[in-house]
């Protein structure tokens, strides 16, 4: 099958593609023996993705969660930074849908230039190439002041200071798997923020940061600094991807956290 032309339209259905695999792998293999299952799941979906890149794009560099480090991408002009499944401990737990497919394209002129996210188990794909419309606001008309801040943060590795800025500010934490899902939670309206802190690597947010920024939502560094991608090192430890209207107040409470520590 000939995939879509356009950079975005491709990566929407590379994305669709892999998470279809990783559906089929899920049922093919039940949740017995979780660790096989993980390990199949990143081979399988990371072989889908490098195998239509080299044949449809093969002049462009790729970063892959499950690859090697081709040095080649730091001097390539466009490159395929992709997590073929993130959030691997959910994907081998069963019931869960908090695990998704990262496709995306940065370019040197552009930067993040295109991206797609697969949430496989929750039939939903969010793309660059048909972003979804900024989020609504939960309902407005809550007592006694504004709707409370939900923020979503990892399930396993919740940074600490995040629990004292939801108290502080009023909110509550969504714990979920995936960066990918957590930042399609923003996208779709169901939690106002994501915050983390402590480690990441650029596959993680790329593809996701690309469709939350195309819908108009605010992504940075948690210090407030520009998310930049195809680095020399991949690590980008931490970021903040949420509504703009509430950017300014959730990084001065971590600013105020750091310096308390
Ligand atoms: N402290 C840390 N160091 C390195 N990677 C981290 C991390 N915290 C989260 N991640 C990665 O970010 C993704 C989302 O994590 P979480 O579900 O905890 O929010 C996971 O990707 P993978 O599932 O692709 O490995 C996880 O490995
Ligand atoms: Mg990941």
């Amino acid at each position: 099958m000939t995939p879509p032309v356009g950079d975005g339209a491709f990566a929407r259905w590379l994305a669709a593609r892999a998470g279809d695999e990783l559906l089929a792998l899920r049922a093919e293999f039940g949740h017995d023996d979780p660790a096989r299952l993980r390990d199949a799941g990143d081979k399988r979906a990371h072989d889908v993705l490098v195998s239509a890149l080299s044949q449809w794009r093969a002049g462009d560099a790729v970063l892959s969660e499950e690859g090697v480090d081709d040095p080649r991408r730091l001097t390539a002009e466009r490159v395929w930074i992709v997590d073929p499944l993130d959030g691997t401990r959910e994907f081998s737990e069963p019931g869960r849908v908090d695990w998704a497919v990262h496709v995306a394209l940065w370019s040197r002129n552009v930067g993040l230039q295109a991206g797609a996210v697969a949430l496989p188990a929750q039939h939903r794909l969010f793309s660059t190439d048909h972003p979804p419309a900024y989020p609504p606001l939960a309902d407005p008309v809550v007592e006694g002041g504004r709707p409370r801040l939900r923020i979503a943060v990892s399930r396993t590795r919740p940074p600490a200071f995040v629990a004292a800025i939801a108290e502080e500010l009023g909110g509550e934490l969504v714990p979920l798997g995936s960066a990918g899902a957590k930042i399609a939670a923003v996208i779709a309206g169901e939690v106002d923020a994501y915050l983390h802190a402590g480690g990441q690597y650029e596959w993680d947010s790329a593809a996701p940061v690309a469709v939350a920024r195309a819908t108009g939502l605010h992504t940075s560094r948690i210090d407030g600094s520009t998310l930049e991608y195809n680095q020399p090192d991949p690590r980008l430890p931490d970021l903040l991807v949420c509504r703009r209207d509430l950017a300014g107040e959730l990084l001065a409470a971590v600013a105020r956290r750091a310096e308390e520590t």
